[in-house]
């Protein structure tokens, strides 16, 4: 019999209803079976965490950076098992697995650093003889939504700094794929994290996730995922006035001058949009294309994915995983049937790819004649789909670029340092990138975005702290 993986309440391993966690490379296999946690089990977890605060946010620098430490350290030596596991449940590649599995182990590895490199200000008041300290304290019970797309990256990204600046957590990790976040959660229990500091309640956004958002002792709340969902969080957190972050969609932009070098242009979009499956709320969706390389650039971006390997994310040779489940599929699927109704032309893909497992196998899709009015040029897709927009000039493409609701991340390809300069300055969003792919960030430095990707904030690096900490000023009079 397969075991169960409990929930961690007050420290201890909580059953409940057992659901399993299907491999979207092979929907026979069943990576594992998650217990699934009650409304009752969530307030439990949140009444924990509430007792646990008091002492974890004295709790000493030393302890705080040991337990981090010792989690980046296992992580590391456990990463072919835990890239495996997160092949298989969310259908990543093997490499993309492999390499988020690290990413995790440097977030720890950095927290760690940053639980010894705490520090306040100190200044003279205007007062003569008075002292100004300012002070980054903890917040209390921080509430912690994760999306599916990176299992183990978006935990360890707001685990680690929430227990690194001395709060307490109620992690919630997306229904679809609890097996990455049950590992980290174990890991941290074994290294030593007091009971209640840190408290996992896999199970649904419906039920787990909304007696979170109605808890008035969750004092903060992280949450990445849909835009929607993302209202949901801020409407339920505006009204008990709870600090909050959010970070959803993005419809990002890359853009292709004709001074571009061919071959990085077709690397830089082909990794952007497809791979990860286009999973990523990094991806470029939107290739704005001036009109001297178009269509060298369409042929060369064609034949590249025309030899994309599509197949089991566990394959070596595989780059382009399976879409994760049927409900993403059929989003994908839908956007395709929308992109050829709205009169763009499919060049190449969207077809499902048969294989002797059963599994949701797409060959990325790459539109032309896109224009950004249309549909797949301003909704998120969330797939391996995208539209090249032909433009006149750099103007055309930067008025293209900004406009859209969203302001995640934006990319350049061209040789010319007078347009990346501009670009730099000018693109509406919270990450940039010239010559390189719009996803795959680093994990020192912060993240977020603008307009409608994102609300409050940055995270990650030492950004991080702005979210998970509060500041105070103290005035002392010398007497
Ligand atoms: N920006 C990003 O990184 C991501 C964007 N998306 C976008 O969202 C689309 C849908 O993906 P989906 O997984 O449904 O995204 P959701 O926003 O529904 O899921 C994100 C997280 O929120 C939880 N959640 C759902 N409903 C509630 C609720 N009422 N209260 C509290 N938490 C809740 C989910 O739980 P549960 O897993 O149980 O549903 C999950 O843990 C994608 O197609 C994509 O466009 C998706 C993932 C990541
Ligand atoms: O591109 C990345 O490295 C991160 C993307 C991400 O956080 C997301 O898709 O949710």
């Amino acid at each position: 019999m397969t075991e169960l993986h409990k929930n961690l309440i007050n420290g201890e391993w909580v059953g409940g209803d057992g659901v399993n966690n299907i491999n979207p490379s092979n929907t026979n296999e069943v990576v594992g079976v998650y217990a699934r946690a009650s409304q009752q089990d969530t307030l439990d977890a949140i009444a924990a965490a509430k007792a646990a605060f008091p002492a974890w946010s004295r709790s000493g620098i030393l302890q705080r950076w040991e337990i981090l430490s010792k989690t980046a350290h296992e992580i590391f030596a456990r990463k072919a098992e835990l890239g495996e596991l997160l092949s298989r449940e969310e259908g990543k590649t093997l490499a993309e697995g492999l390499g988020e599995v690290t990413r995790a182990g440097q977030i720890f590895e950095f927290f760690a650093g940053e639980a010894l490199r705490l520090s306040g200000e100190s200044v003279p008041s205007v007062r003569p003889g008075v002292g100004v300290e300012m002070t980054r304290e903890a917040m209390g019970v921080v509430g912690i939504i994760t999306p599916w797309n990176f299992p183990i990256a978006i935990p360890a990204w707001k685990i680690a700094p929430a227990l690194c600046y001395g709060n307490t957590v109620v992690f919630k990790p997306a229904d679809l794929v609890p097996g990455c976040s049950w590992a980290i959660v174990d890991i941290l229990h074994r290294n030593g994290l007091p009971k209640g500091v840190l408290n996992l309640v896999m199970g649904k956004g419906s039920v787990v996730g909304q007696a979170m958002l109605d808890s008035k002792d969750i004092v903060a709340q992280t949450f990445t995922g849909s835009v929607n969902t993302g209202r949901r969080v801020a409407e339920a957190s505006v009204k008990v006035m709870r600090k909050f972050q959010l970070e959803m969609g993005g419809k990002n932009p890359t853009i292709v001058l004709d001074d571009a070098d061919l071959k990085v242009a077709v690397e830089t979009t082909a990794q952007s949009a497809f791979y990860s499956t286009g999973q990523r709320c990094t991806a470029s969706s939107r290739l704005i294309v001036t009109e001297g390389i178009h269509d060298a650039f369409v042929a060369a971006l064609t034949e590249r994915i025309r030899n994309l390997k599509v197949g089991d994310a566990i394959a070596k040779d595989t780059e382009i995983g399976p879409v994760v489940d049927p409900g993403q599929l059929k989003q994908d699927t839908d956007y395709i049937e929308i992109g050829k109704g709205e009169g763009a032309k499919l060049v190449v893909g969207g077809d499902l790819v048969k294989r002797d497992n059963p599994g949701y196998f797409l060959q990325p899709a790459l539109f032309t004649e896109a224009t950004n009015q249309m549909r797949i040029a301003r909704e998120e897709i969330f797939g391996p789909v995208a539209a090249v927009i032909r433009v006149k000039d750099y103007d055309e493409a930067l008025a293209v670029a900004n406009d859209t609701e969203f302001g995640l991340s934006a990319g350049i390809v061209t040789t010319s340092l007078k347009y990346a300069t501009h670009f730099k300055r000018n693109a509406e969003a919270g990450m940039v990138m010239v010559n390189v792919p719009t996803a795959g960030v680093d994990f020192h430095v912060p993240f977020g975005g603008r307009k409608g990707s994102s609300y409050g904030p940055k995270e990650q690096g030492k950004y991080a702290a702005e979210f998970f900490t509060q500041v105070k000023t103290a005035y002392t009079a010398a007497g």
